[in-house]
């Protein structure tokens, strides 16, 4: 796990990164900008539960090119919840609110994820531990804000013009950030390099 110091505001980004890509820095930038975060910390999952991760490659090579790609000094890239051995999304976050109680954190994904969060495991048990920062993305703008988890979670989203406090927020909160419409992703990258699309499950599939 990176190093802290008390108050730190840190942002929690999760991913296959499979493989990491420039949207991923382009909305880590613009979430540590916008609120006011000192740090981000990209998780570099096992393999997200929802996902066939037949095809996903080891997490030490997707780690090592995140961390080429990352290149920020205010980025750090972990794979540290295969050595916590959680898988969900909420473990990990209960597990740092636990072990680091002076650190404020905020969870950030993008627009495709608030989508399907109501498929996530304690969804609504993880609005109430930490904020959440979502940052829009091209295609799925419209499908995030009228989700189903959108809706639930609509009396505790704050306006983007209050950005900068919601690390400082008592959860449930969340703000939608505008600003990067990326047309990037790892599936297009594994597309155009011939890759096995990385396999996701039948009725499950995130498209990006
Ligand atoms: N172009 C993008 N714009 C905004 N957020 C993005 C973008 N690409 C990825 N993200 C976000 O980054 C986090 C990690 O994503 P992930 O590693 O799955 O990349 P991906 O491009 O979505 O991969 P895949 O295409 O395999 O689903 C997720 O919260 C995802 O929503
Ligand atoms: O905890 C869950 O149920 C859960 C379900 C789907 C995705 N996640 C997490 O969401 C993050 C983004 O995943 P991905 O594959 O879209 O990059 C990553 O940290 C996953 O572990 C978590």
């Amino acid at each position: 796990m990176p190093w802290v110091t008390p108050g730190l505001r840190v942002g929690l980004f999760g991913g296959s990164f499979n493989p990491a890509h420039g949207a991923h820095r382009a909305a880590s930038l613009l979430a540590m900008r916008r609120l006011g975060l000192d740090r981000v910390w990209w998780l570099v999952t096992p393999g997200n539960p929802l996902k066939d991760n037949r095809a996903l490659p080891p997490l030490e090579e997707r780690v090592a090119v995140a961390r080429a790609v990352a290149r920020h000094p205010r980025i750090d890239v972990t794979g540290f919840e295969a050595t916590l051995g959680v898988r969900y999304s909420y473990d990990t976050m209960a597990y740092l609110v636990r072990r680091l109680p002076t650190v404020r954190f905020v969870w950030i994904m993008g627009a495709d994820n608030l989508a399907r969060f109501d498929r996530w495991q304690r969804w609504r048990a993880i609005a109430d531990l930490m904020p959440i920062a979502v940052v829009d993305r091209m295609g799925n703008s419209l499908a995030a804000t009228a989700s189903v988890a959108a809706r639930a979670l609509a009396p505790y989203r704050i306006d983007e013009s209050d950005a900068k406090v919601l690390a400082d927020l008592d959860p449930p909160a969340w703000v939608f950030l505008h600003g990067l419409k990326s047309p990037m992703s790892s599936t297009g990258i594994r597309a155009a390099r011939g890759v096995a699309s990385g396999g996701l499950g039948r009725g499950l599939r995130q498209t990006s």
